[in-house]
């Protein structure tokens, strides 16, 4: 048995075609070490992270500390190599995180991001006394940026084969290093019963407002502005599979927005679409190595990152390369090719 090497490179296997396994496949591709396949059950647009939002803001993701280092590291990632590239469908945009009660407590992710600041009292919309900003989030057009990771992934030589994976041992027919991007799925495939579905459901209208706001303190109330719409949001129904929009949840949510934003209280809302998406949510991410048959196979788990895949996709990426590189000289294979050739008798 050997590792898997073509062309002196070494072949990794991602499972899972989300912003997750696609930016962790990109991220293996430039240190220029490996070659890399995805197999997917679902392909952009039908993937979760097609349904989100999406904006760079932690949230619904633990634990805090990593949550916070992967998010600045992800927003870096951003400014460096992505916001610049029109075809990427990202904005530098200001957010707001507001508040009707005064919240003392800055979050624990302001030591790493250091635009964060107290919102002015000119940025608090009626009844709401407190809040956050970040002058230098983004937000993105998802489906936009789903076909940039797509296609910068296969310009770096990366290749996708849609294929659902109903048991691991699959893959180790060929691969002796996985990296697990399946999200949701990992409930089903390595039957991790702590990561559940929580529903969110988003209303796309024509472009309206110029920043990004948001209350999460009661209810979860969000206006978004992208490149070519803006999101309304949104639910957060705990280990709801329903992945149908409902009516109620519609109008619920153009009620919270019209308290937060309140020219969507006077206007008549023309809405373009109503999407669902089931968050990964667990207790906390899971980013960690796991040695199958014998330690002769190595899965690098990358899941679990509730409402903020997009916030620290980047982060964790990185993360889930400097994991798999401490995890890969532990292999069999590799173990085996240290040890000293025994000396011949002769
Ligand atoms: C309404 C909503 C709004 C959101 N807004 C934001 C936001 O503004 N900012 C933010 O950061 N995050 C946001 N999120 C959260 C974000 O969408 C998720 O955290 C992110 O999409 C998770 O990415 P992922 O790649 O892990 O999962 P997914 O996108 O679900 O990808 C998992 C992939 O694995 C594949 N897969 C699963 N099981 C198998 C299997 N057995 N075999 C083969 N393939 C398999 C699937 O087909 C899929 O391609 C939002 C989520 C929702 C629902
Ligand atoms: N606090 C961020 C709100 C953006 C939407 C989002 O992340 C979500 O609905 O999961």
């Amino acid at each position: 048995m050997s590792l898997n090497k073509v062309n002196s490179k070494t072949d990794i296997l991602i499972i899972g075609c989300g912003c997750i396994g696609l930016s962790t496949g990109i991220v293996l591709l430039k240190t220029g070490k490996y070659n890399v396949q995805i197999w997917s059950r679902d392909l952009p647009p039908n993937t979760t992270s097609n349904k989100a939002a999406a904006l760079w803001y932690p949230f619904l993701c633990n634990p805090p500390d990593l949550v916070g280092k992967w998010s600045a590291e992800t927003m870096q990632y951003f400014k460096d190599h992505i916001i610049g590239d029109p075809k990427s469908g990202t904005l530098i945009k200001k957010v707001n995180e507001i508040f009707r009660r005064e919240h003392k407590e800055d979050p624990e992710w302001r030591p790493y991001v250091q635009s964060f600041r107290r919102a002015r009292k000119d940025e608090l919309p009626e009844g709401y006394v407190d809040g956050f900003a970040v002058d230098d989030g983004f937000v993105m057009d998802t489906d936009m940026y789903m076909d940039y990771l797509v296609q910068t992934f296969k310009s770096l030589g990366g290749s996708i084969e849609q294929r659902e994976v109903e048991d691991i041992r699959e893959a180790f027919v060929h691969y002796d290093t996985v990296i697990n991007c399946t999200g949701l799925g990992s409930r089903e495939l390595f039957k991790d019963k702590l990561i559940y579905p929580s529903r969110g459901q988003i209303i796309v209208i024509k472009n309206s407002s110029e920043r990004s706001i948001m209350d999460e303190e009661d209810h979860i109330a969000y206006v978004i502005p992208r490149i070519s719409n803006t999101v309304l949001g949104g639910t957060n129904q705990e280990h709801d599979y329903n992945t149908e929009p409902t009516k109620q949840d519609t109008e619920e949510i153009l009620k919270r927005v019209a308290m937060i934003s309140p020219r969507f209280a006077k206007n008549r809302i023309e809405i373009q679409d109503v999407k669902v998406g089931l968050r990964p949510s667990r207790h906390e991410i899971r980013l960690e190595n796991e040695f199958f048959e014998g330690g002769s196979k190595l899965v690098v788990h990358n899941y679990g990152h509730g409402g903020s895949g997009f916030t620290v996709s980047w982060g964790c990426a990185l993360e889930a390369l400097r994991v798999m590189e401490a995890g890969i000289p532990n292999l069999l294979f590799y173990k085996k090719q240290q040890q000293p050739k025994p000396q011949s008798k002769l």
